[in-house]
């Protein structure tokens, strides 16, 4: 080893034993630089001498981790350091906040559509879930941003977090960030999306109970439980609402996760318009992988080879038993709709079903610009046990001759309503057609009970604008 003189600096010629093995010391570090960086170029870049390709983010490198079969996402130009770190390689781009978001839905086909869409050269995506909107909120939107690879001008960013469709702060969240974002919705059978998150679950955690199970609060009245997340993901029509409260519907993209499967550069090409981008993604890119059962790229985004998502990517899902598969929706029942608090008997006036029952406040309306001597209220009681008798009145409210009397009605035992004996059209006997008489659905009596205390004081009120006592108390 070469002596240090007394200032510290190295002595100009060195003693020849010592040069010798400062030349193998020389040989020797060369060689492993050499080798780290052979190694290091395997590891982690990709990319030929044509495309100088780039260390991949951190988050990247994450999600890859999560993906099986997923190479590291690199073969970009290598971005730029955030402001104040490291000097190191100028990278190109700015970290900008997503232009488009997969908001959902689990299970829908949210990372075969990231994945393939990252494929244009004009998206740049973050490859893990941020979960930013809702768990992540309280980090802010600088946080948020600094996750988010670097993209140029021309680039659009792109993140996939599949719980956002079913967060109900999500789109004022969204909406808050930027009232332009592009939503992409990756829908599918609601049935075989539940099962499908059953099966990701039970992958988890062997022991959970049957799908069935889950499923039912009661099995027998085919009470679905809405309340366990799987059925209640489904439910998409009651999330979408959330979502049009802040967005327009021509600035939300439905994918169908079933024709992703099946037509994936079709449901990519329009996923391409939604996103103002050229139609890059096409058949060519796209093979139908038979091991996987599924299409797969033909060249990744990442390392340029043929690539099909991981195994937790189209599992072979639990059998269910059919019979759970047909049971029809949980419709809520008519007790269920009609309060807000049984046990309060608080109705719930928002129904339609209840609203429209209380005239007296909708006659009101009426009244403002129509006096009551032009308005004529016939008895749809009257008209089925009297029809000539209401008939009469209307005739004579429209100033025009009694000419529709008895004899113009039947009564038919099998309709157990009245009908004409003679129709104006045909001139034969005709009851109304089967959706006028239906038999009505059996009504919990005390529910009747709460519903006739709760409209009493509207019926009053109404007896009395109008001068009428429709007796139906
Ligand atoms: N090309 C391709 N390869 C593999 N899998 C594909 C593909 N296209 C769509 N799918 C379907 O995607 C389902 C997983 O959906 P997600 O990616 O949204 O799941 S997650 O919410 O992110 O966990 C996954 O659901 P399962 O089949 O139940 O596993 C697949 O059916």
């Amino acid at each position: 080893m070469a002596r240090r003189a007394p200032s510290g600096r190295a002595p100009a010629v060195a003693p020849a034993p010592s040069r010798r093995l400062a030349g193998r010391v020389l040989v020797l570090f060369t060689l492993s630089l050499s080798c780290s960086y052979l190694c290091y170029s395997l590891l982690c870049c990709c990319g030929g001498p044509a495309a100088p390709r780039a260390r991949c983010p951190p988050a990247r490198a994450a999600a890859a981790k999560k993906l099986l079969q997923q190479s590291r996402p690199c073969g970009r130009p290598a971005p730029a350091p955030p402001a104040g770190s490291a000097p190191g390689p100028a990278r190109p781009g700015t970290k900008r906040l997503p232009r488009a978001i997969v908001v959902g839905v689990k299970k829908g086909g949210t990372r075969a559509v990231l994945e393939f869409i990252r494929v244009h050269p004009e998206v740049r995506a973050l490859g893990t879930e941020p979960h930013f909107f809702d768990r992540n909120y309280h980090r802010g939107l600088e946080w948020y941003r600094n996750l988010m690879p670097r993209t140029l001008d021309s680039q659009i960013t792109v993140e996939k977090t599949p719980s956002y469709f079913v967060t109900k702060e999500a789109p004022r969240r969204i909406f808050n960030m930027s009232r332009d974002t592009k939503l992409i919705v990756v829908v599918r059978n609601p049935v075989t999306r539940a099962i499908s998150d059953y099966t990701q679950t039970l992958s988890k955690k062997p022991d959970i109970p049957t799908f069935e199970g889950l499923t039912f609060r009661n099995r027998s009245l085919g009470l679905v439980d809405t309340s366990w997340n799987a059925i209640r993901i489904g439910m998409y029509a009651v999330h979408l609402e959330s979502w049009l409260q802040y967005f327009p519907l021509s600035q939300i993209h439905f994918v169908s996760g079933e024709k992703l499967i099946t037509d994936p550069a079709g449901e990519m090409g329009k996923v391409q318009d939604f996103l103002g981008i050229k139609r890059v993604i096409t058949d060519k890119h796209f093979y139908f992988n038979k091991t996987k059962g599924f299409p797969c790229l033909k060249k990744s985004e990442s390392s340029g080879l043929p690539r099909c998502l991981g195994k937790s990517k189209g599992r072979t899902h639990v059998q269910i038993d059919p019979e759970t598969l047909s049971k029809k929706p949980d419709i809520p029942t008519f007790e269920g709709l009609t309060f807000r608090n049984r046990s309060l008997g608080l109705v719930d006036t928002s129904w339609n079903a209840i609203r429209i029952g209380m005239y007296a406040v909708h006659l009101e309306s009426w009244l403002q610009y129509f006096p009551l001597s032009q308005i004529h209220f016939v008895s749809g009681e009257k008209l089925i046990t009297d029809p000539a008798g209401e008939m009469g009145k209307v005739q004579d409210f429209l100033g025009i001759k009694r000419v529709i009397t008895d004899k113009h009605f039947y009564f038919n035992k099998t309709k157990g309503f009245p009908c004409l004996k003679k129709s104006e059209s045909s001139g034969l006997p005709r009851c109304l057609g089967k959706s006028k008489g239906r038999t009505h659905v059996q009504i919990d009596p005390e529910v009747i009970e709460q519903l006739r205390d709760f409209y009493r004081p509207y019926n009053i009120k109404f007896y009395e604008t109008v001068g009428q006592d429709f007796r139906w108390e």
